[in-house]
């Protein structure tokens, strides 16, 4: 071809582009469905059952639908926080800095777990009522000035915010505490000390959000290589994305919720997800792996396991929410996001019930 005949394919889509068929897009990406997928491709150990998924995609549709599930469910929690203000930011920054790694092996009446308006929290819910409980005690807990005060916030005060009514404590308060103060060091670095700062640094993209957690704060960067696996690591960032998505839930995509990209928040891999996942037939684990969770086995943190799990259940929501938009062209406001917080939810209420059908796999990290 000579030089004043352009590549026809380039000029094809250079036509497209300008009657506006096709975005070049400016958008940023996360990378972390690029992740899961190749973690998904490579995987040995766990496998994707696609009649599951299909039929996983209407039942999930129908029950949202009958439980009329939209953002707005986040603030009906009842330990929410209600108020559409910076407080609520600073809630969700510091709950989600901290939204890691409840699970315990002992029984249900010894576990850790906290007291707070006449009821015994655990999981999750225990991190909640404890920074409710602490501000009730004026304990400044959502301040990032107090986080970087070690005077103040020391290790004892964290044992006391997050003091059991059982005999066992909460785990890696260490870790914890070492979490608030990267935070609030970060914060006073680069974002004035609030995180409404760093919201805002995002303009409204919920992508390029997540992607100045991972890269400004190193208790957000969720990223591990795969073992025998590619160089380049997986992008996770489980902590970062459900950050984003407490906030376009609390604010119901107005306000600081407002992000025009929210729908690429993927699935929070965390250990509840894979574990309702499978319960569904929708992930399978092969024979070592099986037994391994059900017997509690702990999977380290970055092992071939444990990332396959966590990507593979990525990838697995990524496909029933395909799957829902193919069986339901119309659907608004549907998005992983709130695929999973249902799922989250559902697997919450198997559990209330002691309808487990297999235990959540065991980690101990600062991820999820
Ligand atoms: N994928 C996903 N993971 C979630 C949540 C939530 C709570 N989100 C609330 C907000 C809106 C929803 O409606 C929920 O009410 C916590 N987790 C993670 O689970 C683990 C805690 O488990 P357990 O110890 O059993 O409570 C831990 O890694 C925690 O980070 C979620 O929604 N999705």
């Amino acid at each position: 071809m000579s030089d004043d005949e352009a590549d026809p394919e380039l000029l094809a889509l250079l036509r497209q582009h300008l009657r506006g068929k096709l975005t070049i897009s400016e958008e940023p990406e996360t990378g972390v469905l690029e992740g899961a997928e190749y973690v998904y491709d490579n995987a040995i150990d766990v496998a994707l059952d696609m009649r599951s998924c299909k039929n996983a995609a209407a039942i999930i549709y129908s029950k949202m639908q009958e439980k009329k599930y939209s953002p707005a469910t986040w603030s009906a929690h009842d330990l929410h926080p209600k108020t559409k203000d910076e407080s609520t930011v600073a809630f969700i920054f510091t709950m989600d800095i901290l939204n890691f790694c409840f699970w315990s092996e002992k029984s249900d009446t010894e576990r850790f777990a906290i007291s707070y308006r006449d009821q015994r929290w655990t999981g999750y819910w225990s991190l909640v009522a404890a920074l409710q409980r602490a501000l009730e005690e004026g304990i400044p807990i959502t301040d990032s000035h107090f986080w970087q005060d070690e005077e103040e916030c020391t290790l004892d005060v964290l044992k006391q915010v997050f003091r059991s009514c059982t005999d066992e404590e909460m785990p890696l308060l260490e870790e914890r505490l070492a979490c608030l103060r990267e935070a609030g060091t970060v914060l006073y670095q680069k974002y004035n000390c609030s995180p409404v700062n760093l919201i805002q640094a995002a303009n409204g993209s919920a992508a390029a959000l997540v992607n100045l957690m991972a890269r400004d704060f190193r208790c957000f960067r969720d990223e591990h290589r795969l073992p025998g696996g590619r160089r380049k690591p997986i992008r996770l960032l489980k902590r970062a994305q459900i950050f984003v998505a407490d906030v376009w839930a609390a604010f119901e995509g107005q306000g600081y919720g407002a992000f025009r990209d929210i729908d690429k928040i993927t699935m929070f891999a965390d250990y509840r997800l894979p574990q309702i996942l499978n319960s569904m037939g929708c992930i399978a684990y092969s024979p070592p792996l099986d037994v391994a969770v059900r017997q509690k086995k702990e999977l380290p943190s970055g092992s071939s396991w444990e990332m396959q799990l966590r990507a593979c259940s990525i990838w697995c929501v990524e496909l029933i929410r395909k799957e829902i938009m193919r069986q339901h062209p119309d659907a608004e406001k549907m998005n992983a996001i709130l695929i999973d917080f249902f799922l989250y939810d559902t697997i919450k209420e198997i559990e209330a019930a002691g309808q487990e059908s297999i235990p959540h796999h065991r980690t101990r990290s600062i991820w999820y």
